[in-house]
């Protein structure tokens, strides 16, 4: 049987098991050829082959709950669940998605982007089930940078002490994006070098069986084997937490991975299988850089080198990364903090530049944000390198620790907008709402790249509290980049075009698409004017003051969640100040998840547009100065 016959765990469990292995060579090459074209998360795919081909043959999906922590490795579950076909949609606008969807198929139980969730999910299924008196097996599958969250910890926490079944498959490679940090990496690197103790333990056991108690080498044997269990037993923390642990395994040994997890389905009581894999298996560009195959545009399969990415400036991650390293070599209170995402935050030249000054905590952003706070207790300038997403899972500690205390942290918010084929787990639009609420800070965003640089260098600067400045995925407007980094004056907008018909009041790279709808207007004879707002908090008093004095109506846009956001600030200033009768337009994200795709298709969807910009300043043209006098 082949790949193209294989559409459902079902079909896979008619195949005898050893023909598994070939079978993961399929997989393997169809991965690395679909994924060639489309792109995706190829190394941690390539990685769970074997592993996944075990979980559906052994288990019984989707009555047995199979859930995969970030879901960034679940092509293979996918394959496996009749959506092969769809791979030449994968991540595409209304194609497949790049992570576990419920309305794609039965068999993904637990929706996912966003990691270290999969325990907690499998304690609440396994705990439902035993209320209903339901009998299936739920497992989480969570690899070992997903399992330095602090979420799957405090799942542990729970879990060890309810001594449910559930079984968590530590899928461990030694990498998270990058390669993994921290003191539970170093004890998983330890717990990998103990496998010889397990096989010790069972051979002594086997010994001690055939001889008559009492026997003086039996007693030999007895103290030999007291020693190896304390080895192997309690000395594994997995175990002292209340899972049995087995392991570890290697992955990609398919007969030895089906016996370990035959084995965890009979025990009872909370399991933990430590599976061994190699991020990018099967693939030698993956396998020999894991980190840039982490997740990939499309490539040529013969090299693997990437297709170039068209665009017209540097990525602003980049212009961060950059501009930090040059700004922390005249200021040694400067300190960078990631939370796992070294690369896509492109603090890699920091690293290098300052190893004392360059902070990988894992995958632990309450963790990150707090730690900043410690930091700028003491006099230090933390900037916290963080995704809009991921700055999700800081939001109390930026409230409680940083904000409350106003600590002088300057928040780098990456992927802040719509950030394409990730898709709605991972769109950076929620910042604006969530940070605006919260007293002390400061939020700004640049127009292109060469303000983000000045933005970084006044975020720095300032001594007064928390500042943010947030900014887009991917590459910047190609504009020239100043040599001189400048101040930019707290809650200072820029008019970047004068007009007397209406103004559009754009925040962040908005204001290029403000430019060109005022371009078209100017054809059709309305004069708009376009300001670079550069602040959601404060706003530009005085400027807002004197547009209302305009009579103009004013369209605000933002790429960011309507409820909350900038131009919500905009209106409660207006209503706040008793400033009635104006014409006031938002354009921004609507209220619901935004899915994957291409950047310009959600902008497109949304209404992020130069023609929807046009369209609504239409709309408000009898309200325009001009032509009320006319009227
Ligand atoms: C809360 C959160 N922070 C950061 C990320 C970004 N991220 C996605 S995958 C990944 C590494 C995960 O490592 P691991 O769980 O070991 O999976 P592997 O890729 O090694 O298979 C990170 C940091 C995320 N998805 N969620
Ligand atoms: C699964 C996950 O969370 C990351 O791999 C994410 O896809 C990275 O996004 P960027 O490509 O924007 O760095
Ligand atoms: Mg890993």
């Amino acid at each position: 049987m082949h790949l193209d016959q294989i559409d459902s765990p079902k079909k896979l469990k008619e195949l005898p098991v050893d023909q598994l292995p070939k079978l993961a060579e399929e997989i393997r090459q169809f991965l690395i050829e679909s994924l060639s074209k489309t792109g995706g998360h190829l190394a941690p795919n390539l990685g769970v082959v074997e592993l996944t081909l075990a979980l559906h043959y052994l288990f019984d999906s989707p009555k047995d709950k199979i859930i995969w922590d970030v879901g960034h490795q679940a092509y293979v579950h996918k394959i496996l669940t009749g959506r092969k076909d769809l791979f030449p949609t994968l991540r595409q606008y209304k194609g497949l998605c790049g992570f576990p969807k419920m309305s794609e198929s039965e068999h993904d139980v637990w929706e996912t982007g966003h990691s270290s969730t999969s325990l907690s999910a499998a304690m609440g299924m396994a705990a439902a089930r035993d209320l209903k008196g339901e009998d299936h097996k739920v497992i989480a599958v969570i690899g070992d940078g997903a399992l330095t969250g602090g979420m799957a910890l405090e799942a542990m926490n729970h879990i060890g002490n309810e001594k449910k079944d559930l079984i968590v498959v530590l899928n461990d490679n030694e990498m998270s994006i990058s390669p993994n940090v921290g003191a539970l990496h170093n004890y998983l690197g330890r717990l990998r070098t103990y496998k010889g103790y397990k096989k010790a333990k069972e051979l002594v056991e086997y010994w001690l069986e055939k001889m008559p108690s009492g026997d003086t080498f039996a007693k030999t044997l007895e103290r030999v084997k007291d020693s190896i269990k304390y080895l192997v037993v309690s000395g594994v923390l997995f175990e002292k937490l209340g899972f049995t642990y087995l392991g570890p395994v290697d992955g990609h040994k398919m007969d030895e991975l089906m016996e370990c997890l035959r084995q965890a389905a009979k025990t009872s009581g909370p399991v933990l299988v430590h599976v061994i894999t190699k991020k990018g298996y099967g693939y030698k560009p993956a396998e020999e850089n894991s980190v840039a195959y982490h997740g990939v545009g499309a490539y040529k399969i013969e090299s693997g080198e990437f297709m170039k990415k068209a665009g017209k400036g540097p990525d602003y991650a980049k212009v961060f990364g950059s501009t930090l390293v040059k700004l922390a070599e005249n200021d040694p209170r400067i300190v960078a903090i990631t939370p796992a995402m070294l690369t896509g935050s492109k603090l890699d030249a920091f690293a290098e530049r300052f190893p004392d000054r360059c902070f990988d905590v894992g995958i632990a952003e309450q963790h990150a944000t707090t730690f900043a706070g410690g930091l700028a207790t003491q006099g230090m300038k933390p900037v916290l390198a963080i995704y809009s997403t991921f700055l999700q899972r800081g939001y109390d500690q930026l409230i409680h620790d940083v904000c409350r205390q106003n600590l002088n942290v300057v928040i780098a918010v990456d992927r802040a907008g719509l950030v394409g084929a990730d898709g709605e787990t991972h769109q950076g639009v929620y910042d604006i709402a969530y940070m605006r609420s919260v007293p002390n800070i400061v939020i700004m965003m640049p127009k292109d790249e060469n303000e983000l640089q000045h933005m970084l260098y006044t975020a720095v600067q300032y001594d007064a509290g928390p500042i943010a400045v947030r900014f887009p995925r991917g590459t910047g407007m190609g504009v020239p980049m100043d040599t001189t980094f400048r101040t930019i004056p707290i809650g200072q907008s820029e008019v970047v075009r004068d007009g007397n018909d209406v103004a559009l009041l754009a925040f962040g790279p908005m204001v290029a698409l403000a430019e060109e709808a005022a371009e078209q207007l100017k054809r059709e004879g309305i004069s708009a004017k376009v300001i670079n707002a550069r602040f959601a908090k404060p706003l530009d008093e005085t400027m807002l003051l004197e547009l209302s004095r305009t009579g103009m109506p004013v369209i605000t846009i933002e790429e960011g969640a309507r409820m909350g956001g900038f131009g919500s600030a905009v209106l409660e200033f207006y209503a706040d100040r008793n400033i009635h009768g104006m014409v006031i337009k938002n354009i921004a994200i609507p209220d619901y998840f935004v899915e994957h795709g291409s950047v310009e298709e959600q902008r497109q969807e949304v209404g992020l547009t130069v023609e929807n910009i046009v369209q609504t300043v239409r709309s408000v043209a009898p309200a325009m100065p001009r032509k009320r006098q006319r009227a």
